[in-house]
């Protein structure tokens, strides 16, 4: 299937789920680990259940699931998520092909297949990685397939790891294209305050102005999960963002949800889509190092339309290579936007504070250019 990256989603509400082509629906460790830890074979089979009729219906499905590391927890006679890199990649390496043998046979009840597809972030924001995740994920979904994606983690670094599959489940909704994105955990919606601490269900959320006041709290009972509701409105928001809408609910709502019923939370998709590196840069990126601005350049920075050039920037910090991701503040160490540098951190003291002719005449033509381009800065935090 092919699709034009600037088509709408035809998917305005609930209801419309009916319609749409193709979805990616995630859920969350928490919605797979039974009371004593270990994996919930049964809420695996549910979840079949509920993507086997959206998948007799015609739509395409995209399944990120979670998993790995609570599946591996019991083989390795751990009682509880460990704290260490290395374990936990140990766990994932030894759950991940437990959950995917549960997917296959779960699947397999309605004659479908799965793939496994392991992903790090280099592969959705390197554009040559991107394009290779993509036509692989296109022609599973075209062979009838049912893609099974999570994250790497068996090999995953703290430099390279999304850690929350919500963001990965955004990211992957943005690279194949989906008419709509489903976050399935352990809570039905998003609320005005942590559940336990008396919050109410929020229906729609238009834009991020509709958030003002919430608070997001980190994980619930079963501790198993990573990020709480914060990734989740996180992802939803990249989700909105990009021009496709978001509904977060429980999993064990999952067969109203996708029948379009009145459940969770819907995030309004905004028209038309914002490039995915720049929600990659203001949601996601790990940046390598900072610039600190004077007012004058914080002001034309802010306006999101100007670029960066040498002349504002009074400090740099950080180890940094051109092409690397920083942080742009003022002098008060708000961070104000994100951008790709242009410069290695070491090219640019000699450069601060000085004009472009300035530089020009003093280090040759290559140090014209901008530190950081308008399209390559994205604001932080902004209301778009
Ligand atoms: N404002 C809020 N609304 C809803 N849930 C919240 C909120 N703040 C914190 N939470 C918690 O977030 C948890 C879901 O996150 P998490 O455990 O990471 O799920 P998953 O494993 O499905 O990704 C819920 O159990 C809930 O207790
Ligand atoms: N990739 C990890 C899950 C990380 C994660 O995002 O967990 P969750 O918050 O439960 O969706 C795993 O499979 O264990």
């Amino acid at each position: 299937m092919s699709r034009g990256s600037g088509r709408p989603s035809p998917v305005k509400d609930r209801a419309g789920l009916l319609q749409a082509k193709r979805i990616v629906v995630k859920i969350g460790s928490s919605s797979l680990s039974s009371v004593d830890g270990g994996l919930d074979v049964g809420a695996v089979e549910r979840l079949e259940e509920a993507l086997n009729a959206v998948l007799a219906r015609g739509t395409q499905v995209v399944l990120v699931s979670s998993g790995a590391i609570a599946a591996g927890l019991a083989p390795l006679g751990l009682e509880r998520r460990p704290r260490d890199l290395a374990t936990q990649q140990a766990a994932a390496g030894v759950g991940q092909g437990l959950l995917v043998a549960h997917y296959s046979r779960a699947f397999a009840r309605h004659g479908r297949t799965v793939a496994q597809v392991l992903l790090t972030a280099d592969d959705l924001v390197r554009r040559t990685h991107y394009a290779n995740a993509y036509r692989s994920l296109d022609k599973l979904l075209a062979l009838g397939v049912v893609p099974i994606v999570n994250e790497n983690d068996a090999v995953a670094t703290h430099e390279i790891r999304f850690g929350d599959n919500d963001r990965l489940a955004a990211l992957v909704a943005n690279l194949v294209k989906a008419d709509a994105l489903v976050l399935l955990s352990d809570v039905d919606a998003v609320y005005t305050a942590p559940p336990s601490a008396g919050g109410t269900p929020l229906r729609t959320i238009s834009s991020p102005a509709d958030l003002e006041g919430v608070t997001l709290g980190s994980i619930g009972r079963a501790g198993v999960g990573t990020g709480g509701m914060v990734t989740k409105v996180q992802a939803a928001t990249i989700g909105a963002q990009s021009g496709i809408p978001t509904l977060v609910t429980s999993a064990t709502l999952a067969a109203e949800a996708l029948r379009g019923e009145e459940v969770g939370t819907w995030f309004e998709a905004r028209r038309g889509r914002r490039p995915l590196r720049l929600l990659w840069l203001e949601h996601l990126a790990t940046t390598r190092g900072r610039l600190v601005l004077d007012d004058g350049a914080v002001a034309a920075v802010g306006s999101g339309k100007r670029s960066l050039l040498a002349a504002g920037i009074v400090a740099v910090e950080g180890e940094f290579a051109s092409g690397d991701p920083v942080e742009i503040a003022g002098a008060d160490g708000t961070v104000l936007a994100r951008g790709l540098v242009n410069y290695d951190a070491d090219e640019l003291p000699e450069m601060l504070g000085q004009s472009t002719d300035a530089l020009r005449e003093r280090l040759g033509a290559h140090y014209e250019r901008v530190v950081v381009h308008a399209d390559d800065l994205a604001l932080v935090g902004a209301k778009r």
